[in-house]
């Protein structure tokens, strides 16, 4: 999926290439004086980065590349130490493709006179150096807030975007999209490479963005996609179960998403915005070094920005939101009570940014809400759907509690475990949906590449009511009968793919979108019924 999203993505970290077009000789001189003046490899690293070279520094470059399925020629390419693969191995395609230096853990025996090798400790931590003063610092020309957390990123990031976009737009990358500015486009990664979010800041930067706001992912900060980024803030929304096949424990999760507060990731963020109702988030605020102004936030009485006298509908939220400088009374679209926390992570971040958060009134109000995100779905049934991204056991009970208590017939849930992640949250996803539902439509969410056999059995050990379940390979099928199965005054709740356009299996990736099979499916039975 990723692979073929990006293959049909402009690549935005080589140059464009330039139609044909007659020139000037004023205009060719000019352009041969930017083609004498192209970068070069000591334009961005330094030699005391380095342990060892082959080849001269002075070689001019004609941008960075960090695939080689990707590299043009005139490229640097690093040579990447992976989890799967070693970025080493695919040095000689990166030559024959054109690449002109190489950027890697160990020099070669022999090398290319046409080629020069740099040997650093870590490339990873070098791609980001590199990509950063490549890109010209687009992190200092703008206020870059990031936002981390198991669960309420994207929620957040758009809500901050919606509430700071004025005169200047707000740029975001996230899970849904990247809005550059000038332009929107679907995203390839949560958190993209370093590479990836230098180029895509500076894009925003040049198209008069003044202020970012993005999803940081654990993984993110793990594999130094983030290195030495400037963040004017940084948020930290909660911290539950999950990613742990690839961190083994919370604790390491935690630590993980602690740098972001820290200085670990190479620079401190001036802000630190916190969630208090969270344990961690309490432990979060006794790390952060002194120099950097907390804010924090949540339902405690102890919290700076706070809501209090919440109250919680099916198609809307009210309650005092309360400031150091003053309280109002704020209605939102959002439901369910952990958007009064995403709520209260926008308005505090904004007023420790020094915004008035009375001037936000109007905006909390209009703010719609993330696409799949608890998206209703009218179809002119006469029950509640609903199609929500959550895909951790905390979301489905949080999902799934605010709609218990707001349902007055039956809650039926459709859901699945991705495959390729976190093997250990499947069985507690399957506690939670019979916590609360009434009868569980449990089917296939991504597979990718583990057999859906492996991922139900993995979903089957933590059934404790079986007649309360029923397992559906093909999830188009699933809903049908859910849908089939629901009456007026029920709720339908189709969770862990929202916004996903796709299904991911093995070797192919298939169009799917909850929303529009739900749209269709109606459509047909009621066509039946007619
Ligand atoms: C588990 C994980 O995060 N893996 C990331 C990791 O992959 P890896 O270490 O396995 O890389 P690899 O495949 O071994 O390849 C090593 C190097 O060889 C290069 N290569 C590989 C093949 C080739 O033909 N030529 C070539 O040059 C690769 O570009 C890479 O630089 O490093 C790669 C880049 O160096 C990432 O693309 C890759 O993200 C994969 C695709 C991924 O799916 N990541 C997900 C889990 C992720 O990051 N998700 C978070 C969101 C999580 C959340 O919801 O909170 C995100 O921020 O999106
Ligand atoms: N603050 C929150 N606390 C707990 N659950 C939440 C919160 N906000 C959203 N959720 C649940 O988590 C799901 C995902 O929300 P959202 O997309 O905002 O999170 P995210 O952190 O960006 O997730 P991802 O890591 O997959 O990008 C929602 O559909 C909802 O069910
Ligand atoms: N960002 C999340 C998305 C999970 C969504 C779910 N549909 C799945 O495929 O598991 C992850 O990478 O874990
Ligand atoms: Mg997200």
């Amino acid at each position: 999926m990723i692979g073929y999203l990006t293959q049909n993505y402009p690549l935005i970290h080589t140059f464009a290439p330039r139609s044909p077009v007659r020139r000037t000789r004023q205009e060719s001189l000019t352009r041969n004086r930017v083609i004498k003046m192209a970068p070069k490899l000591s334009d961005f690293i330094q030699p005391e980065e380095i342990i060892a070279a082959k080849g001269s520094l002075d070689r001019p470059i004609s941008g960075l590349v960090m695939d080689s399925r990707r590299v043009a020629p005139g490229n640097l390419f690093f040579a990447l130490p992976g989890l799967r693969a070693d970025g080493g191995y695919y040095i000689d395609e990166a030559i024959n493709r054109g690449a002109v230096a190489i950027v890697t853990q160990k020099l070669p025996l022999t090398a290319p006179a046409k080629v020069t090798f740099i040997q650093v400790a870590d490339p990873r931590a070098m791609l980001a150096r590199v990509a950063q003063r490549y890109y010209k610092f687009p992190d200092r020309e703008m206020n870059v807030i990031g936002v981390t957390g198991t669960n309420g990123k994207t929620t957040v990031t758009h809500l901050l975007q919606h509430l700071l976009n004025g005169e200047q737009r707000v740029g975001l990358l996230g899970t849904i999209s990247y809005d550059l500015g000038a332009r929107t486009v679907p995203s390839f990664r949560t958190t993209p490479e370093s590479l990836d979010i230098y180029g895509l800041l500076a894009q925003m930067r040049d198209h008069g963005c003044r202020q970012a706001v993005m999803e940081v992912s654990s993984h993110g900060i793990d594999q130094q996609r983030v290195l030495g980024l400037q963040f004017g803030a940084a948020v930290f929304t909660n911290l539950t179960r999950d990613h742990l096949d690839y961190h083994k424990d919370l604790e390491t999760y935690f630590a993980v998403k602690m740098r972001l507060f820290t200085g670990a990731t190479g620079s401190r963020p001036k802000l630190a915005v916190v969630n208090i109702d969270d344990p961690y988030g309490e432990r979060l605020t006794a790390a952060i070094p002194d120099g950097v102004m907390t804010v924090t936030y949540g339902e405690n009485p102890r919290a700076l920005v706070r809501a209090e006298a919440v109250t919680l509908g099916f198609k809307d939220t009210t309650f005092r939101l309360v400031w150091p400088q003053g309280e109002m009374l704020v209605n939102s679209p959002l439901i369910g009570r952990y958007n009064v926390s995403n709520l209260l992570a926008a308005v505090a971040t904004a007023w420790g940014l020094g915004r008035d958060p009375a001037a936000f009134l109007a905006r909390l109000r209009s703010f719609k809400g993330v696409p799949g995100r608890m998206e209703r779905i009218e179809a002119g049934q006469a029950f509640n759907v609903l199609v929500d991204y959550a895909h951790t056991d905390d979301a489905l009970r949080n999902a799934l509690g605010m709609l218990r208590a707001i349902t007055p017939g039956r809650l039926l849930v459709v859901f699945g475990c991705g495959g390729n992640r976190d093997r250990s949250k499947r069985p507690l996803m399957t506690k939670a949906v019979q916590e609360f539902a009434d009868f569980t439509f449990a089917t296939a969410d991504n597979p990718r590449s583990e057999s859906l056999a492996q991922i139900f059995a993995d979903m089957q050990t933590g059934v404790t009511a079986p007649e309360k379940i029923t397992w559906i390979e093909d999830r188009r099928r699933a809903i049908s009968l859910a849908l089939d199965v629901a009456k007026p005054g029920d709720c339908l709740l189709i969770a862990g793919k929202g916004h996903e356009t796709y299904q991911e299996f093995v070797d192919t990736v298939v169009p799917f979108d909850d929303r529009h099979v739900v749209r269709e499916l109606i459509g047909i039975k009621a066509l039946k019924s007619e």
